[in-house]
């Protein structure tokens, strides 16, 4: 089975990945799932490509072989934005999850039901030694909810409601998040350079 590298140490996404990739018959192996201890990579870039760029290039040269990276977040339209690029460290550092939720809804406590759109956007880099380095991006709009519900998935899940449904991407069933999600359209956009990896 041909393996390939995501430049991840998020088990959510490498979990999201294994399921994308298995039908094409390719192992997706995550930073977690390898014996090597790899030192956590600085997400110093100023957008969800330079991120996503640093992650990819920096394992690709690092084991000499192609990886693919995803660099994803949560934008808020009425937090201006917010958490976009932040959204792993919006309640500081280390991640946590729970602490990212707690804040984002805190601040929206006043923002009405009609007012709390947003979106998921997930850049994909992929990086192959000695080459340029190629992007694809995907979204997934939605509203954020007054609460949080559910236990299914990671991140903001629990409080993101894609459009057109009215339960969290936390209370789908996997394979349906992993049918509608940011990351899956990007994914998509990707199938004509798999064979790159
Ligand atoms: O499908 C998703 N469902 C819920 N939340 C999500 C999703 N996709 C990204 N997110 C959130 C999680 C994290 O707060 C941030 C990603 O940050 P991001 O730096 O790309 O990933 P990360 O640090 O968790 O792992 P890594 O950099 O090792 O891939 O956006
Ligand atoms: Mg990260």
């Amino acid at each position: 089975m041909k393996k390939i590298i995501i430049a991840t140490k998020n088990k959510g996404k490498a979990k999201e990945f294994r399921a994308f990739f298995d039908p094409y018959d390719i192992e997706a192996v995550s930073l977690l799932d390898l014996e090597e201890e790899i030192p956590d990579i600085e997400e110093t870039g100023e957008s969800f490509v330079e991120n996503a760029a640093i992650k990819a290039e920096q394992i690709a040269n690092h084991f000499q072989q192609p990886a693919l990276a995803d660099d994803s977040g949560l934008i808020i339209d009425s937090l201006e934005g917010r958490p976009g690029i932040y959204s792993a460290r919006y309640a500081g550092e280390p991640t946590d999850d729970q602490a990212n939720i707690d804040k984002i809804l805190e601040e929206m406590k006043e923002v009405p039901e009609n007012e709390r759109t947003a979106r998921f956007i997930c850049v994909l880099a992929i990086a192959r030694p000695g080459e340029e380095t190629m992007f694809v991006t995907g979204y997934c709009e939605g509203h954020i909810q007054l609460t949080q519900s559910g236990e299914n998935g990671f991140g903001y899940d629990p409080v993101f409601v894609p459009e057109g449904y009215e339960q969290t991407m936390a209370e789908l069933d996997p394979d349906e998040k992993n049918q509608i999600s940011h990351r899956k359209m990007a994914i998509n956009q990707l199938e004509s350079k798999i064979d790159l990896l």
